[in-house]
């Protein structure tokens, strides 16, 4: 084949949609993998589930574990305030790549930084290096078994403060237990799962979790 599937979604996303435009970017995309390959897009119910904590929460600084095309990253950058960033972690090189093309198509690159790097290495600098000091939003979305090992490095630097959210895509596939059972087992979290279709596939049921941390600053 010579391509890789992200680099077919990408060509196609090139083709076909709206330069400059987020929405046009993630409705292609969302064609894409509805006609011509499956990808593990955060699209469809996990999406609107995801704007509608954006909207509601109006957070000021996001981070993002697995930006694996972009899709998410855009989806969440396309409804932040102006002054509002994405911090955005892919720890494979191909995929970061492909994620900064479909951030540039969107004309997100201002708000959202692609960062290529192990997720864990980043956390650990966000405040002397990347300049936050809270995140409003946290989602988590890369290697599931990672979860639990970053959520508590997270909590560990003291980077969440009363009633930031962090939102974690398929607890049920592939799943998460160690993450769940951790987060619901915290006093310091109030969780909520909704029960959503797997990206693309109107047969297959995932969950996704949205915990509100409730703990210390
Ligand atoms: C390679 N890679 C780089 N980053 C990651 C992290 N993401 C996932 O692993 C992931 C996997 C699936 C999934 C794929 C096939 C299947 F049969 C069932 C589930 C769905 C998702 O929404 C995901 O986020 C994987
Ligand atoms: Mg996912």
């Amino acid at each position: 084949k010579g391509t890789t599937r992200e680099q077919r979604a990408l060509k196609y996303l090139k083709e076909h949609a709206r330069q400059g435009d987020p929405d046009s970017v993630l409705e292609t995309f969302d064609e894409f993998c509805r006609t011509q390959e499956w990808a593990m897009n955060a699209a469809e119910e996990k999406g609107d589930i995801l704007d509608e904590i954006v909207r509601e929460l109006q957070p000021t600084t996001c981070l993002e574990l697995g930006t694996y095309c972009g899709y998410s990253a855009v989806r969440i950058a396309r409804n932040l305030s102006p002054s509002a960033r994405l911090i955005t972690i892919e720890v494979n090189p191909d995929y970061a790549a492909v994620a900064r093309e479909v951030v540039k198509l969107a004309g997100l690159q201002d708000k959202i930084e692609v960062i290529n790097l192990d997720s864990a290495d980043v956390i650990r600098e966000l405040k002397t290096k990347y300049d936050v000091t809270k995140l409003d939003l946290v989602f988590l979305d890369h290697w599931k078994y990672l979860y639990i090992r970053d959520i508590k490095l997270i909590e560990e630097e003291k980077l969440l403060k009363k009633g930031s959210v962090v939102f974690a895509d398929n607890v049920i596939i592939p799943g998460a237990p160690g993450y769940l059972e951790y987060i619901r087992g915290s006093k310091n979290y109030k969780s909520t799962f909704y029960s959503v279709h797997f990206e693309y596939m109107d047969d297959m049921k995932d969950g996704v979790e949205k915990s509100v941390y409730i703990g210390d600053e």
